[in-house]
Parts: C-alpha cells; sequence; structure tokens
C-alpha cells in the first residue's frame, strides 16, 4: 500500500454507487496497484458508516455460511464495537454459524474494562444469538507468551471446514475488521516493533505495547494477510490524519503497520466517513471538474 497506492494522477473513481449493498450512500474507489488493490468507501457519517459496514458482514456472513456453512470474523478492539451494533436485532442473519474471533486482545481478565472480549460482549456479541462456544476468548491468568501459545492453539483446533488452511498452512478467516491507531498500528502491531517480521507464528505476544495495556497477544501479519477479506474501519475526524499517511504516504518499512495489510488473495475495503477521509486527494479530486463524479 502507501505511495504505489496513489500513483500521481493514476486514481479514479470507477464507479459512485448509491447504496451499493452497503446502505447509506457510498462512493466506491479502486486504487490500481501493481501486487494489491483496495477499495476506499466514503460514507457521509460515522452512522452511516456503520449501517454500511454491518451491511457487509451480513453480505459477508451470508456469502460464507452458503459456501462452508459457517463464517468466521475477527474482531479488533476500540471504537469498532460501537460501529457494529446495528447487527444486533438483524433480521436474517443466521448467528448461530458465526464463529467470532480477536485479532488481538489484551492479557487482562475478561471482567476487566480493558478486555476486547468485555467491550465486544457488552456492545455487540452478547446481544446476537452466536453460540458461546463459538466466541474465542484469550485464555485467562496465564503469562502473555503462554496466552499467545493457547490462543494459537484454539484456532488450530478448529475444524479445518470452519477454518480452512491456504497452500502455506495458513487459516483462511472470512472477514478481519481492523481499527487503526493514530499511529498508524493495526491489531497489536505497532510501529517498528519486532512482531512485524514474525513469519513463522499464528499468535504473537507483545510485552511492551506503547499503548496500554502492555501485554497482549495479536495475530501475525501472515495470518491477517492470508484472510478472505479485511475491512479496515476508521470514522471520525481524529483519525484523518493517519488515513492520509497511510494511503497517500510512502513511509519506511515497519513505520506504519497499516500499510502491511495487503491480503495475498483477499479484498482489502477501507470504510471511512467525511471526517476521515477529509485529507485525501482522491476525495478532493473525486469532487473536482478533472475527476466528475461518475452517476
Ligand atoms: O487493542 C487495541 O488497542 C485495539 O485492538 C486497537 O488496535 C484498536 O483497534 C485501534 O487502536 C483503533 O482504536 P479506536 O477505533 O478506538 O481508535
Amino acid at each position: 500500500m502507501g505511495a504505489h497506492l496513489m500513483p500521481s494522477g493514476e486514481v479514479a473513481p470507477i464507479s459512485t454507487s448509491r447504496g451499493a449493498g452497503l446502505g447509506g450512500t457510498p462512493h466506491l474507489f479502486a486504487y490500481p496497484n501493481k501486487d494489491s488493490e483496495a477499495e476506499v468507501i466514503q460514507f457521509g457519517s460515522a452512522d452511516t458508516g456503520a449501517q454500511g459496514l454491518c451491511a457487509h458482514v451480513a453480505e459477508l456472513a451470508d456469502k460464507a455460511i452458503k459456501e462452508k456453512g459457517s463464517f468466521t470474523l475477527v474482531l479488533s478492539g476500540g471504537s469498532l464495537f460501537k460501529a457494529l451494533t446495528p447487527l444486533v436485532g438483524q433480521q436474517g442473519v443466521d448467528f448461530s454459524k458465526w464463529h467470532v474471533l480477536f485479532v488481538d486482545e489484551r492479557n487482562v481478565p475478561h471482567s476487566s474494562a480493558d478486555s476486547n472480549y468485555k467491550g465486544a460482549y457488552d456492545t455487540f456479541l452478547g446481544k446476537v444469538p452466536i453460540p458461546k462456544e463459538q466466541i474465542y476468548a484469550i485464555a485467562e491468568g496465564l503469562p502473555v507468551e503462554a496466552a499467545a501459545t493457547e490462543y494459537a492453539g484454539q484456532m488450530l483446533r478448529m475444524d479445518p471446514i470452519v477454518l480452512p488452511r491456504n497452500a502455506s498452512g495458513l487459516p483462511v478467516l472470512d472477514l478481519i475488521l481492523l481499527g487503526i491507531g493514530p499511529d498508524g498500528h493495526v491489531a497489536s502491531l505497532f510501529p517498528n516493533h519486532k512482531e512485524l517480521a514474525v513469519k513463522d507464528s499464528w499468535v504473537l505476544s507483545v510485552n511492551n505495547s506503547p499503548k496500554p495495556p502492555p501485554e497482549r497477544i495479536t495475530m501475525s501479519l501472515p495470518v491477517i494477510n492470508a484472510a478472505k477479506a479485511i475491512d479496515v474501519v476508521a470514522f471520525g475526524a481524529g483519525k484523518a490524519e493517519v488515513v492520509q499517511r497511510i494511503l497517500e504516504v510512502q513511509s519506511l518499512p515497519g513505520a506504519l503497520p497499516a500499510q502491511l495489510v495487503r491480503p495475498e488473495e483477499g479484498k482489502l475495503r477501507w470504510l471511512l466517513d467525511a471526517e476521515s477521509s477529509s485529507r485525501l486527494s482522491i476525495m478532493q479530486w473525486q469532487d473536482s471538474k478533472a475527476f466528475p463524479r461518475s452517476s
């Protein structure tokens, strides 16, 4: 990603779709790229973005369930959970076939205010009929290295029809939802940290996270990039600067971990709202005479 996603003057909207099956009024762009593609979908507000996100999650769930009888959804922490609340009470979604994992988790008890599991459960997971045994939480009370190994073990023990492997033996998750931090981190993969280079483990321990709490577990980049689909979700003015840096500025390798999210076979989408996309030049081009809106 980065600069090669934005070759100057080569980015043009391929379509503007009202709804696009995602709800709200997204504008859909494609970024030509030698080795990967991303779609940036701009919503009017965080609320319409949340509706669009949930429509997309439900659509991919439906597709996965038709194909293999189950859907694996992977969550990160932070503001994402609130964006998932439109799924609560949604008709026509077969939650009984969902399996929910965490792309990263803090090494704290499930009852802790810092727990992603608690945040997800209180906001969304506890309000939809996903069987509890299909929610894969971090084991409590282990040293962080053991917690990472144990979580990888939970993944390894999953039915291979639910969680198939690719040709490299990596798990192929159906959809990973990633938030981004102001420093460009995704999951618990922080700028210039050694975990970015790890290729031989599914789940890593982190004991010096710059964002508290310091002890976390995180899926590795190869596992993230083996997913069928990744949605990077960033709403609000607080994300505008980092979104612009990630999508439009070439950084040194590892300086912006979000630039290393490039699914090998899967589809990468960025879901933004008017505020978080306000600094992107493509959005300005889209409104300019040089790049008129298509209908
Ligand atoms: O454990 C964590 O710290 C989160 O998983 C983290 O990676 C989060 O997703 C981003 O920092 C975005 O968080 P916000 O959406 O709350 O800004």
